[in-house]
């Protein structure tokens, strides 16, 4: 029988720091923009022209002269006689003289000599083009060159998260291909005997390896690919090995289960066979207590706790802003917000807790996802967030305000 190892708890803070110092941004590549969803932009992004590039109609309408209006009323009608008629992509050769219209489609740029636009809905036609019954302003309905952003102007600074509006933008500026910082390639290894595969049957003692899918699913979140590694038995020499191997050419190695004190835990061996730098191997947090953290060089390995909501909460605590900041993201951390609970939870915190739930965004109202021990599922996937409990508190009751941690943005129930 070896000795116990003792372990020394570190604020969740502390931790989560630890692990952030160990992450440098990956370096630099160009993907194609129709690609490039889910990375963060790895320069600034600035406007390379003014938006929009030209004074142009926002209506279907009429280019005028506004000075030719004046006067215009329900009495007195003043006339307009079409010179031209352009749509969007052409440009009217005709510089509009006193009393003519250019017939102009939105975004058409604005003809030399007009300086407004009538919408067609605020016309009467005539045979020679049209009259109208009130006055425009110069510069009334035009969409004025630069008026959304400035040549030159810092539009979106480096680090922001590709999304479809962003793609936009790129596009906008030309960006047929866009610089980001690669993804981490990251192995993904599930660990314990226990483990039935998907389609094995559930013989005495076997369980469903469902952290395996849940850690896809989460790295899927961030759009990235887990290299999915063979489910494997508690045993030191083929795990050490695997890891090995998987070392070869991932950036980070998830590992779940064995990292605790059993008899079946290698992962604590493991890291001193690789020798490896234990970041930390106990925080001072429920559940994920046994979460460890360890570098080796510019590599990183998670080795998550085999309790499903263990591991849920260790991956979105640790492993998700690292990947984050691997990424070169400005933003690596969930949001949290304050939210009122919904429900008592009398159960004493002595070290921080973390509690999968359902929040609603809309009335700031948050509540546990049912069944909430380290060994739940369901209430994984039943939460949108975690409720953190300061360490060292005892219950809270129903109308406390407590801390909530976002985890999904979108696809809520309460929504
Ligand atoms: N004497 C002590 N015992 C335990 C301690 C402790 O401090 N002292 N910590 C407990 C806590 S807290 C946790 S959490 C677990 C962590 O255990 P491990 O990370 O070593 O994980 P395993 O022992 O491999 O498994 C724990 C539990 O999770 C189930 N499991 C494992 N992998 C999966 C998977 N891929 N999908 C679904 N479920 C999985 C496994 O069957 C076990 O039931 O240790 C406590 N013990
Ligand atoms: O690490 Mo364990 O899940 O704290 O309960
Ligand atoms: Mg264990």
């Amino acid at each position: 029988m070896t000795m116990l190892e003792k372990r020394t708890p570190i604020p969740v803070e502390e931790a989560v720091a630890r692990c952030m110092a160990h992450a440098h941004k990956l370096p630099v590549i160009t993907v194609p923009l129709a690609d490039s969803l889910g990375y963060y932009t790895a320069e600034a992004i600035t406007a390379t022209y003014d938006i929009p590039m030209f004074d142009k109609s926002p209506y279907d309408g009429y280019a005028v002269r506004s000075v030719d209006t004046i006067g215009a009323s329900g009495d007195n009608r003043i006339s307009f006689r079409t010179v031209d008629h352009i749509g969007a992509g052409a440009v009217s050769s005709h510089a509009v003289q006193q009393n003519e219209a250019v017939r102009i489609m939105t975004g058409a740029p604005i003809p030399e000599g007009a300086d407004a636009v009538v919408m067609l809905e605020q016309t009467v036609e005539t045979e020679e083009g049209f009259t109208v019954r009130k006055s425009f302003k110069s510069g009334e309905n035009i969409a004025v060159q630069g008026e959304e952003c400035k040549a030159g102007e810092l539009v979106l600074p480096a680090g922001t998260l590709i999304t479809a509006g962003v793609q936009a933008v790129l596009a906008t500026f030309s960006y047929s291909t866009v610089p980001v910082r690669r993804k981490p390639s990251v192995a993904l290894i599930a660990t314990g005997t226990e483990l039935a595969a998907i389609d094995e049957p559930l013989t005495p003692g076997k369980i469903r390896n469902s952290n395996g899918p849940m850690i896809a699913g989460q790295l899927a979140e961030l759009r990235i690919k887990a290299a999915t590694y063979e489910v494997t038995a508690d045993d030191y020499d083929h795990l050490l090995a695997l890891i090995k191997e998987a070392l070869q050419t991932h950036d980070i190695i998830i590992t779940t289960g064995g990292v605790s004190v059993g008899d079946y835990d290698y992962m604590p061996d493991i890291y001193k066979a690789l020798e490896a730098d234990v970041l930390f191997n106990k925080v001072a947090m429920r559940p994920g207590s046994v979460t460890t953290v360890a570098s080796l060089e510019n590599q990183l390995l998670f080795g998550l706790s085999g309790n499903p909501s263990a591991c849920y909460s260790g991956f979105e605590l640790f492993a998700k802003p690292v990947i984050k900041k691997l990424m070169g993201a400005t933003n690596c951390y969930s949001p949290v917000i304050e939210a009122e609970l919904t429900e008592d939870f009398l159960k004493a915190n002595p070290f921080t807790r973390f509690i999968r739930a359902e929040l609603d965004v809309i009335n700031r109202t948050v509540k546990p996802a049912g069944f909430n021990k380290s060994n739940a599922v369901v209430a994984i996937a039943k939460s949108n967030s975690m409720i953190m409990l300061p360490g060292g508190t005892r219950g809270f009751q129903a109308g406390d305000k407590v801390q909530v941690i976002i985890t999904k943005l979108t696809d809520v129930a309460s929504w």
